[in-house]
């Protein structure tokens, strides 16, 4: 039963579900970033001057938060993708037999480059209402908890890939032997599921983000933490699309 080639209990209804509980976390982080205002300088490498060191204040923060979750064993589970993966050293605690359901080839699969670059240039201006707080190592550590949230949502892939193989390999592998790319997408994607994710993740940003008080009255009138629709818009442009690009990406290497 726990051995790696049996499915060790990971069915396409069990991946989903982790999809949904992940939407929380990504929803959470978002009413976080939107605590601050965009902050630029958190941003700007010529602004950071950090002795010692080249980049921006939120590079520098995510490099130095992710060496030392890595000496504490983040990395080692498989659903966890660094996004500066050249500077990390090694775990410094027990290991824990997480379970390998996975081909090796996962390991290699990494788009936290491309996930980076949209949500700094493309997302965040979205988000953030302009101002400047002060606030810079606050609003990078919300950056990297969000980044962190997003980047295993879409990482997943290689899991919902995975069981979608094992549900159908025969689909799956004359696809593969042709690295058919567009022939896989087609097979992989359910435009249906697609449409219940995005409908529910604009429904529990509004949820989640409404503001809450002890007069009803008031309820009505409050402006919410952020827009909901950002939320959907966050899903249909982005994380649907790459999450699908993973499941290409894992699918490729499956045979190898
Ligand atoms: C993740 C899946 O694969 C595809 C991607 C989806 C997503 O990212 O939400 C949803 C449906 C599929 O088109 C899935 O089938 O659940």
């Amino acid at each position: 039963e726990s051995s790696p080639e049996s499915g060790n209990g990971y069915t396409l209804a069990s991946v989903r579900e982790a999809l949904v509980k992940q939407e929380d976390t990504i929803i959470y982080g978002l009413i976080e970033r939107a605590k601050f205002p965009s902050n630029s300088h958190a941003y700007d490498k010529d602004y950071a001057a950090i002795k010692g060191f080249c980049g921006s204040l939120v590079e520098f923060v995510v490099k130095n938060t992710e060496a030392l979750q890595a000496k504490a064993g983040r990395y080692k589970n498989p659903e966890e993708n660094p996004f500066f993966p050249e500077y990390l050293p090694p775990s410094m605690v027990p290991s824990y037999p997480f379970t390998q359901i996975l081909h090796p080839g996962a390991a290699s699969i990494n788009i936290n480059k491309s996930i980076w670059k949209m949500y700094f240039q493309e997302f965040l201006p979205l988000l953030a209402t302009s101002g400047d707080d002060g606030n810079y190592a606050q609003t990078a550590a919300t950056d990297l908890s969000l980044l962190q949230a997003i980047s295993r949502r879409i990482h997943y892939g290689k899991f919902v890939a995975e069981v979608k193989f094992r549900d159908a390999p025969q689909d799956y592998e004359p696809l593969i032997r042709a690295k058919d790319k567009e022939g896989l997408m087609k097979l992989l994607t359910f435009t249906s599921v697609e449409e219940m994710v995005r409908k529910r993740v604009e429904k529990k940003a509004a949820v989640f983000g409404q503001e809450v008080s002890l007069n009803g009255e008031e309820e009505d009138n409050q402006k919410p933490k952020f827009d909901p629709s950002l939320a959907s818009r966050l899903y249909q442009k982005w994380v649907i699309p790459f999450t699908k690009e993973v499941q290409v990406d894992y699918l490729l290497r499956r045979l190898d």
